[in-house]
């Protein structure tokens, strides 16, 4: 139920036209427009089959949502869903301007928050510090843990992700332009590509982030176009979502190592990547150069917003590889790369993964530095980039409409306890998207 000043702050609009109510967030600069209502009914027994059927059937609303006049093509968004998982307290499909990713660490920070604020899942026990909020990503279910105060979020905001692991090291690409580059290919709920942004002729401090995105495109390209990448459960999860250029400094100091990710139709990552970070810490691990436990520090090359993350925990899956050998590509596998991690010895068809947890964001998930972004839009050449995207206001109203997202929002403990203003915002507003076709 809406309260009467939430509807009176309504603009006028013909009710005929479908609306979708969203609120923006960000996490280190990343920006994440969570769609509240307006979503029509995203059909499909699960998650990933919701995926696919929201590319079938219903990709003019990531459109709508991402690209400009509404969006920008660094648009990040969320469409909450009911999840198959009983575990889960919601459900989630990520959205940016290609399509639809299979995880999405940043989000993850932010959808932690406000499910908490929210009333999605129910208010920790007084004394608790942090809640917990299960989500179900394309990759996987992800656990959130959200410090809090009084019942609502208040500071920092921990994940434990999927099991990460590596899947190619030292993987010869050509790279037109660039010749025969060495890339590291691994997994942290989505497939990265790594390389020293130095092996490409750039300095990731002081290059224009349009040159480290041509570069880090040519190596995606290059990389799909000559390699087949599998993954041990899914074929929904096998593809190559981007790659993330390096200062190389992947020994372990205190000092955050640097990166920039780019990912999906030449998207950029204001944060150091959620994913990318859990994935580079699988490689770490790997090249025996961080211990289990070990804290590393992550900064994005953007806007200078860090996450910290370490590997917790070794496990062993017994899920044989269920994905056909391409016939036109080498085919890569875990099991061909991964398997003799630290030379022990595993046998054929096991996968061994890492878990990678705490992957961490220290600030409030609305505050970027302003000097960062300032530096940002000056180094960035983008022409259809503008400078509002580090100003993200927030929703005051709820839901105006109801539809099959409706059930999400009813609190476990009643619809009161919804609050009318998202505390994480510094300047409550509005928002409404008209969804012409
Ligand atoms: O933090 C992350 O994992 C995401 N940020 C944008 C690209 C990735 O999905």
């Amino acid at each position: 139920m809406e309260s009467a000043l939430a509807v009176s702050r309504l603009p006028p609009h013909d009710p005929g036209t479908p609306v979708l109510s969203v609120v923006d967030m960000h996490t280190g600069g990343e920006p994440l427009r969570i769609v509240l209502a307006g979503c029509p009914e995203v059909s499909g027994p699960t998650l990933l089959a919701k995926r696919r059927y929201m590319r079938q059937h219903l990709d003019h609303v990531r459109r709508r949502l991402m690209f400009e006049p509404r969006g920008h093509r660094d648009m990040y968004g969320a469409v909450l869903v009911p999840s198959e998982l009983q575990d889960a307290h919601l459900g989630v499909l990520f959205l940016h301007n290609e399509g639809y990713s299979s995880m999405c660490g940043h989000a993850v920070l932010a959808l932690g928050r406000f499910a908490l604020d929210f009333g999605l899942v129910p208010a920790p026990a007084a004394g608790t510090c942090e809640a917990r909020v299960n989500i179900h990503c394309p990759c996987g279910l992800v656990t959130a843990f959200v410090a809090c105060e009084d019942g609502r979020s208040h500071g920092p905001v921990r994940f434990h992700s999927v099991p990460a692991f590596v899947l190619a090291t030292d993987l010869m690409v050509d790279v037109p332009g660039h010749g025969k580059v060495v890339v590291d290919i691994a997994y942290g709920g989505a497939f990265y590509a790594f390389v020293s942004a130095e092996k490409l002729g750039l300095d990731i401090c002081s290059a224009k982030t349009r040159d480290l995105v041509d570069a880090a495109s040519t190596v995606t390209e290059a990389v799909k176009a000559q390699f087949k990448i599998n993954h041990p459960d899914s074929e929904d999860l096998a593809f190559l979502y981007g790659t993330i250029l390096t200062d190389g400094k992947d020994a372990y100091t205190k000092e955050p190592t640097t990166n920039i990710c780019v990912f999906a139709d030449e998207q950029v990552d204001r944060s150091p990547t959620g994913s990318g970070v859990t994935a580079r810490i699988a490689l770490q691990y790997h090249k025996g150069l961080l211990e289990l436990n070990q804290t590393r520090a992550f900064k994005s090359s953007t806007t200078g917003s860090v996450f910290t993350g370490k590997a917790v925990r070794l496990s062993m899956t017994e899920t044989p590889f269920q994905v056909e050998k391409s016939t036109r590509l080498p085919s890569l596998r875990s099991q061909d790369y991964l398997i003799l991690l630290r030379g022990a010895g595993y046998k054929n068809f096991t996968s061994l993964r890492l878990h990678v947890a705490e992957v961490k964001f220290q600030g409030l998930s609305q505050q970027v530095k302003e000097g960062a972004a300032q530096e940002y839009h000056q180094r960035c050449s983008f022409p259809g980039l503008h400078p509002g995207i580090f100003n993200y206001s927030g929703e005051t109203q709820l839901p105006c409409c109801e539809d099959t997202q409706a059930a999400l929002w009813r609190s476990p403990h009643g619809e009161e306890r919804r609050p009318l203003a998202n505390t994480h915002m510094s300047e409550p507003s509005w928002k409404q998207l008209q969804l012409t076709s």
